[in-house]
């Protein structure tokens, strides 16, 4: 690994200071926006919101359907922060600074995360629109010791090696499971696992098949660094998949998948998503919170 390419815990220190010297919230609650997602920062009451660019240490976000920008501010009357737009490795960024903002969550007291992706489907009973709760995922940078957690180990963040077996708060899986039956949407909601391939192209068939016979049921290009790193420093974590595309596994099938086409299904189910994941932090239980206390 490149000095360069290295995060200090001071640079942490330093951006969660920089953004505590610019608003009140207090986060509990962390939520990074898929592509397409970012409407889900805009239900926040009483937002402070801010570029990528004004924040020291951030990346920049260059993805179409990744607006670049954090939101804090209430959802339910709990304190969250929001990326609208995440960061991914194909950009070129470092996996540190991929995941970087996940420990400057940390450190301003954010105790949950919750992340969301677009994502194609290899399960033969999904289908596009469908919301997938990610049960575990399969991380195959992961297998090359592509990681965050790759390089010397802070033990202020947590241990050298950290147990992925809980890697998902089964309570949170449990609640949201609820919830989507409350609000009348559990004939498009499905459990499953998340694979995150390095990217940027789509899948090869020979790929597909392989991810396939592996027991992947939605793959994407991102999450599974966000959530080492949040599990490796103790926060739970809850995720979402939004199923945007089939992926193709048979040489015949002409249909090819394309971002634009990905950010169309995003836009169309982000409104769902919306109220999922308000009512999810309105009832799920965090030790806050009212910035304006
Ligand atoms: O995972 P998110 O950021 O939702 O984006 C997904 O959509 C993009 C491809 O269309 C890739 O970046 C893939 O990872
Ligand atoms: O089919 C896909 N493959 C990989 N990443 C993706 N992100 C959205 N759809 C896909």
């Amino acid at each position: 690994m490149h000095k360069k390419d290295m995060v200090s815990y001071g640079d942490y220190q330093r951006t969660a200071e920089w953004i505590l010297s610019h608003t009140k919230h207090q986060p509990k609650v962390a939520i990074i926006c898929g592509s397409g997602l970012g409407l889900l920062a805009d239900g926040l009451q009483n937002p402070d919101s801010f570029p990528y660019s004004d924040i020291p240490g951030f990346p920049e976000s260059t993805v179409p359907g990744h607006a670049g920008r954090l939101v804090f501010g209430e959802l339910k009357g709990k304190t969250c922060v929001c990326m609208q737009g995440r960061f991914h490795m194909y950009e070129g960024h470092p996996l540190c600074k991929v995941t970087f903002p996940v420990r400057v969550f940390k450190l301003l007291g954010v105790e949950t995360l919750i992340v969301t992706n677009a994502a194609g489907s290899l399960a033969d009973s999904y289908n596009t629109g469908d919301i997938m709760i990610i049960r575990d995922h399969i991380n195959i940078p992961g297998f090359s010791s592509i990681s965050p957690l790759c390089g010397p180990n802070d033990e202020r963040f947590g241990p050298r090696f950290p147990a992925m077996s809980s890697a998902y708060d089964k309570d949170l899986y449990r609640l949201a499971l609820e919830i989507c039956k409350s609000l009348g949407i559990s004939h498009f909601v499905r459990e499953g696992v998340y694979c995150m391939v390095g990217g940027p192209n789509f899948e090869t068939i020979a790929e597909a098949r392989l991810l396939h016979k592996l027991g992947v049921d939605a793959v994407g290009m991102s999450t599974a660094p966000e959530v080492l790193v949040a599990n490796h420093c103790g926060m739970r974590v809850f995720g979402l998949s939004l199923i945007t595309n089939r992926v193709v596994k048979d040489y015949e099938d002409k249909e090819a998948v394309n971002h634009e086409g990905v950010l169309g299904v995003s836009n169309m189910r982000s409104q769902t998503l919306q109220m999922l994941v308000t009512e999810l932090v309105g009832l799920m239980d965090v030790n806050n919170n009212n910035s304006s206390e």
